[in-house]
């Protein structure tokens, strides 16, 4: 079976889980950008690998323009997936016919609030703002809280043994 890891990444964390679910399954892996949409019908399955970036997953149109034979997604975010409902995200960004069917799973990345650059770090200042409002800390919810805890600092909660449920999932349901 023909498998690719295709990913959009801009500051590396979805880069480095499509390099470990790349090398668990002996994938191909692809840059979004090096990849025409032609060359999805190459593949029996796509993994596609997305950063949420103001609740949009970076790049998805290559893959809900021109769905693959078989297709499975994933998110690399900075909230954490245990305590995120994503179920708006995923209704903004994948076509209904595509929402029920495709399976995705959804990571926790990082950040490094002094490599951002000067748009994102401005969209940061606004969220914040957005965020706190004219609420007090006890007030906000868990993800909220997250968001300010790490505001303007390094934090990486990447973690190679969480891809563990996507490599299972393949192995599991995926004729191989
Ligand atoms: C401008 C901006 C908007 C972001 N929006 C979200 C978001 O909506 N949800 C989320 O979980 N993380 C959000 N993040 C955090 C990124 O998803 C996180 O840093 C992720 O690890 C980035 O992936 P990358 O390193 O592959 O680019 C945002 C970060 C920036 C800079």
């Amino acid at each position: 079976m023909k498998i690719a890891v295709i990913y959009k990444s801009h500051y590396g964390t979805t880069k480095q889980y499509a390099e470990w679910i790349a090398e668990a399954l002996d994938a191909k892996l692809l840059e979004r950008s090096s990849v025409k949409s032609e060359d999805i019908s190459d593949y029996d399955l796509v993994i596609f690998g997305g950063g949420l970036y103001a609740s949009g997953i970076l790049g998805i149109n290559l893959v809900t323009k021109n769905p693959p034979k078989e297709l499975i997604l994933f998110t690399v975010g900075l909230a954490n997936p245990e305590e995120t409902d994503y179920s708006k995200i995923l209704d903004k960004n994948l076509p209904a016919e595509l929402r029920d069917q495709v399976k995705v799973f959804h990571f926790r990345g990082g950040i490094d609030y002094k490599k951002l650059n000067i748009v994102h770090r401005g969209m940061m200042a606004v969220m914040k703002k957005m965020t706190i409002g004219n609420k007090d800390y006890t007030q906000l919810n868990n993800e909220e809280r997250a968001f300010i805890d790490t505001y303007g600092k390094e934090v990486d909660f990447t973690k190679q043994n969480d891809i563990t449920p996507l490599i299972d999932y393949i192995k599991n349901h995926i004729d191989r």
